[in-house]
């Protein structure tokens, strides 16, 4: 059955992890950018990647990170993709030889066809909003109209997503996936069960009243 999938991003905590797990979450986000709020170290990260049961996809977020940084979070931790949220090149993003998706931020009609082009070997392009001070997390959308009617790739939409304002955005977008960070904590990195659950069904009712 076809159906969009949910990641679960910036996730600091064991029972955030588990929380996501249960409310059916295919995806959940650690993210090793030491400015973000929402950072884990690699011992933070073995715990939440520890409770986490069978077939949650474990996806590690970096932002413009040395090429040493990547491989050891990858011999430490049990990442099953790797996503590049800065202005890293595909060069360097297929010299690990491990699946990544590339982030980019949406501040014209062109930014996703040209990023397809680019990043090839990308398994997704995550669209997220621009904005000039920040790499993500913004908590903020953008304009959905600037997307592909037809991406050539899987496209996770990413931005200020929440359950108010998601089954519009599955229903308008289509995308492969969402993903969210801000719309389910109640602080940053500090995830709601309830939120995230209230996400989750939201974008199932509006995937399947297509
Ligand atoms: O969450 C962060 O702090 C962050 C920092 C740097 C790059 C990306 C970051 N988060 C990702 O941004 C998008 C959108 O987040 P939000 O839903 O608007 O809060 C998502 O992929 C986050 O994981």
């Amino acid at each position: 059955m076809d159906r969009t999938r949910v990641k679960i991003c910036g996730i600091t905590r064991p029972e955030d992890a588990l929380a996501a797990a249960q409310a059916g979450a295919d995806a959940i986000g650690l993210v090793f950018y030491p400015a973000s709020a929402r950072a884990v170290t690699i011992p933070q990260a073995s715990a939440i990647c520890h409770v986490l049961p069978p077939f949650v996809t474990v996806v590690g977020l970096m932002v413009n990170p040395e090429a040493e940084m990547v491989r050891k979070h990858l011999e430490a931790l049990p990442l099953d993709l790797l996503q590049f949220h800065g202005d890293e090149s595909a060069g360097f993003c297929n010299s690990f030889g491990h699946p990544w998706i590339k982030a980019v931020r949406v501040r014209d009609a062109g930014v996703v066809a040209q990023a397809e082009e680019a990043y090839h070997g990308a398994s997704g392009i995550l669209a997220d909003a621009y904005d000039p001070d920040q790499y993500g997390g913004t908590g903020r959308t953008f304009n959905w109209g600037w997307l592909p009617e037809r991406p050539s790739r899987p496209l996770i939409l990413a931005g200020g997503l929440n359950a108010g304002n998601v089954g519009d955005a599955v229903r308008r977008v289509r995308p492969w996936a969402v993903d969210v960070s801000g719309g389910v904590e109640d602080a940053p990195g500090i995830k709601n069960a309830a939120l995230i659950q209230n996400f989750i069904r939201e974008v199932i009712q509006n995937h399947e009243t297509d």
